[in-house]
């Protein structure tokens, strides 16, 4: 079989489960993940035969994506920021959105070098990473609870070649410094209340890790509170904390970190218009 003959066969088999185009980036991602083959490769590479081996490991990622497994577990890679992450079932997949933030933070501060960065619930350790890589000389901290989601942080640290201090600590029991610590805080922490689960798409419920997603119904802010109460006093005065948060609870978030004595609260919003970020100041 022909390379051409092979991904118009696998295309055919994911269509009734995925749509064309989502059928066509995955059978690319394949591809590239297997063979390191780019659209031009693969276009140049049309008429040549497949060998058994790869068309077999073709159909093995294809059996699991018809089970909704996400391509980036089958491969265990993700790219976020242009850099390319190990993903494991520990740690959850990373977002476009969320490098909509760390764009917004690398925006904020070009030409600052030597910035003391504190990501609090880092997961993969994509936000850390990728601030690590685009911020001069920044001193980069990642937290998380979750001892599996650290392994796969400092694995990603270590291949990206960034000095990133991953920790483990429960954000929700941090104590506030003395003196400040950081000059940016950023946080994507859990902000998907239980009752919006039915809502979540099958691959996420069914394979990532609902500890990295879920708040309760009764306490939507849990993680914000937390974290903005520690980095009203972590954060150097004058500078800000960097949150991805859940449009539905934005307003509350808002009024929520007024209370706590922030201050230019700015809920912005994403590509696909979602208010999805909040950006606030502590002034003393
Ligand atoms: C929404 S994920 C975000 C991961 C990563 N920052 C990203 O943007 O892809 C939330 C992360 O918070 C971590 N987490 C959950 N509860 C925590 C807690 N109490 N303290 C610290 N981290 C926690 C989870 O293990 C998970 O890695």
């Amino acid at each position: 079989m022909t390379l051409g003959q092979s991904i118009a066969e696998t295309r055919k088999r994911l269509e009734p489960h995925y749509s064309d185009g989502e059928a066509r980036a995955l059978v690319r991602e394949i591809l590239f993940r297997l063979k390191g083959w780019t659209p031009v490769d693969i276009a140049v590479k049309a008429d040549e035969p497949v060998s058994g081996f790869i068309q077999s490991k073709i159909s093995e990622a294809v059996d699991r994506l018809l089970r909704d497994e996400p391509v980036q577990y089958i491969f265990r890679r993700a790219t976020f920021y242009g850099l390319d992450f190990t993903v494991t079932p520990d740690v959850l997949i990373p977002r476009p959105e969320t490098a909509e933030l760390v764009d917004i933070i690398v925006g904020d501060h070009s030409g600052q070098s030597d910035l003391r960065v504190a990501d609090l619930c880092t997961g993969s350790g994509c936000i850390a990473c990728a601030l690590a890589r685009n911020l001069p000389f920044a001193e980069v901290t990642a937290i998380d609870i979750s001892e599996p989601a650290i392994a796969v942080a400092r694995e990603n640290a270590s291949q990206l070649k960034v000095d990133v201090d991953v920790r483990r600590d429960d954000v929700l029991a941090l104590t506030p410094p003395e003196a400040p610590l950081y000059d940016i805080i950023v946080s994507n922490p859990p902000y998907i209340t239980q009752s919006e689960k039915t809502s979540v798409d099958a691959n996420v419920l069914l394979y990532e890790p609902h500890s990295a997603l879920f708040v309760p119904d009764t306490d939507p802010l849990l993680f914000y509170e937390a974290i903005g109460l520690y980095a009203v006093k972590a954060l150097a005065p004058r500078h800000s904390l960097y949150l991805e948060i859940n449009p539905l609870h934005a307003e509350a978030l808002r009024d929520m970190l007024a209370r706590q004595g922030w201050h230019d609260i700015d809920l912005r919003r994403d590509t696909s218009g979602k208010l999805r970020f909040a950006i606030a100041t502590r002034t003393s």
